[in-house]
């Protein structure tokens, strides 16, 4: 076989890329009320981790609602194709090699699941972020609750759609009575003992 034939034969792998990048790559997804923290937590841990080299990227609703997926709604049958489209799009950043975190209220137990089959089970750390909805109310960062209580808003997770909380995350942080810093550190903590593994 012609050199020219075996590099045709030859592809590019996860474990080429991840050599590439010095560290193995999987899914971190954050799961939890609006408000309860997923999206601060994500960026400061991301912010951590690359201030270690580690090549990340971040997912939430900013950058997904946005955008590929602008066209759902917060009805049960598009949150589900929300997360199904997301874990599609970072099965794909994971197979480049990059350590993919992604924050998303993700309420429903089924659809969660479901990203262990797309990405693979052992690629992905379920972290789920347990606040209080009574702290989340009190927080309201987007006034979201206030709305939903008036009736303003449908479907608002916690108050008119469900929150299927986690039976066996592999990471839970409940948030009420501990700091910020204090929450990143544990997922830091949690994430680094992962990477840890040789390629
Ligand atoms: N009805 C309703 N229910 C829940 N959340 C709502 C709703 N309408 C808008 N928002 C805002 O959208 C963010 C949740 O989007 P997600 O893509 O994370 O939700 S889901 O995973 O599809 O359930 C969520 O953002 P975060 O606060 O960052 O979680 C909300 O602020
Ligand atoms: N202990 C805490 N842990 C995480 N966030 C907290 C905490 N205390 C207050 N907050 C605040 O709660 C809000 C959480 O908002 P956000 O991170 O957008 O949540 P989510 O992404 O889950 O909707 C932020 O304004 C954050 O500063």
């Amino acid at each position: 076989m012609s050199s020219h034939t075996r590099q045709q034969a030859y592809r590019i792998t996860k474990l080429d890329r991840e050599k590439r990048h010095g560290h193995r790559s999987f899914l971190l997804w954050f799961t939890g009320l609006s408000g309860s923290g997923k999206s601060t937590l994500a960026n400061l841990v991301e912010q951590e981790l690359y201030k270690r080299g580690i090549s990340t990227y971040c997912l939430d609703g900013d950058n997904i609602r946005q955008g590929i997926n602008k066209d759902l709604s917060f009805a049960p049958e598009d949150r589900a194709e929300n997360i199904r489209r997301i874990a599609e799009v970072a099965r794909l950043m994971i197979d480049a090699g990059i350590l993919t975190l992604a924050a998303f209220v993700s309420p429903y137990r089924e659809d969660r699941d479901k990203i262990k089959t797309i990405v693979g089970k052992n690629e992905v750390f379920e972290i789920y972020v347990n606040t209080s909805l009574e702290e989340c109310e009190r927080r309201d960062v987007k006034g979201l609750y206030k709305k939903a209580r008036a009736g303003e808003i449908e479907n608002m997770t916690g108050i008119s759609a469900p929150y299927e909380a986690p039976l066996s995350a592999d990471l839970e942080i409940v948030t009420d009575n501990q700091s910020v810093d204090v929450s990143v550190k544990k997922i830091l903590d949690f994430i680094l003992e992962k990477l840890k593994y040789n390629l």
